[in-house]
């Protein structure tokens, strides 16, 4: 079986899956992390990838940049590979002073202007939830690594570039949102209307505040705390 994006069989694909935008990131952790990795995708070079952590099966994938994006692929995943549990490990630009790159934030919510879950099933609000297990398994594992990380309600963006710098103050003021990322708020939404679970953790990788970024390079590679904390997690799942 296949669907018109994912080429792997039913059964090649664990029950959790971390997904980062970057298939070459996800090429990254997988040869980093994982043992026994067997590829089940390359459809559009959306690079997936299912192996074992610690003895656990555990499947990498990336979901490419924006809703659109991640919006198939988590609907293939958990409706036709009976996957349970997505984790977005991404890349996120802070709104506030508090975050600082390379910090790791954890979405409670993520806020968007996308018609992603309206057009999808006519839900009519502007904000969407990660799984509440999901995160107080994040957050539990957390504490026991030693790892602060932020918790907050994160903003989709469908706009990487957009006119004019401030817009994100608003988003700060009235939702918030410490930081700005482009794809949770269809992931959550998805999970919803399947009935599966999902949770967004992101790595700071650029600053409104301070203007530093990171390079290309170090995006796809240093993301070290998030990807072990994700890990962690998925294998008491
Ligand atoms: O690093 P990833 O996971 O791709 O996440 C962020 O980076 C991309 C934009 O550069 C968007 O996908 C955004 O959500
Ligand atoms: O979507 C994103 C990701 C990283 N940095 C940004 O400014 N936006």
């Amino acid at each position: 079986m296949s669907t018109p994006h994912i080429q792997a069989e039913i059964g090649e694909i664990a029950k959790t899956i971390l997904m980062p935008g970057d298939p070459l990131r996800a090429k990254h952790l997988v040869e980093t992390y994982l043992e026994n990795v067997k590829p089940f995708n390359s459809v559009r070079n959306m690079l997936g990838y299912t192996g074992t952590f610690k003895g656990k099966e555990i499947s990498i994938m990336g979901s490419g940049m924006g809703m659109p994006s991640i919006g198939i692929y988590s609907y293939e995943l958990y409706s036709q590979y009976n996957v349970n549990n997505i984790i977005r490990i991404g890349s996120a630009g802070s709104y506030v002073k508090e975050v600082k790159l390379y910090d790791v934030v954890l979405a409670d919510s993520a806020y968007s202007e996308s018609t992603y879950a309206m057009v999808q099933s006519g839900y009519q609000k502007n904000i969407t939830f990660p799984s509440e297990e999901l995160n107080a398994a994040i957050l539990k594992k957390s504490q026991e690594l030693n790892l602060n990380i932020h918790t907050s309600c994160i903003h989709s963006s469908d706009v990487f570039y957009m006119e004019g710098d401030n817009n994100y103050k608003e988003l700060v003021d009235k939702y918030n949102c410490s930081c700005v990322e482009m794809e949770s708020f269809a992931l959550f939404h998805n999970a919803r209307v399947l009935g599966k679970k999902a949770a967004c953790l992101l790595t700071i990788s650029d600053s409104f505040i301070t203007h530093e970024v990171i390079s290309a390079e170090a995006r796809q590679k240093s993301f070290d705390a998030m990807m072990k904390l994700a890990l962690e997690t998925s294998i008491e799942l």
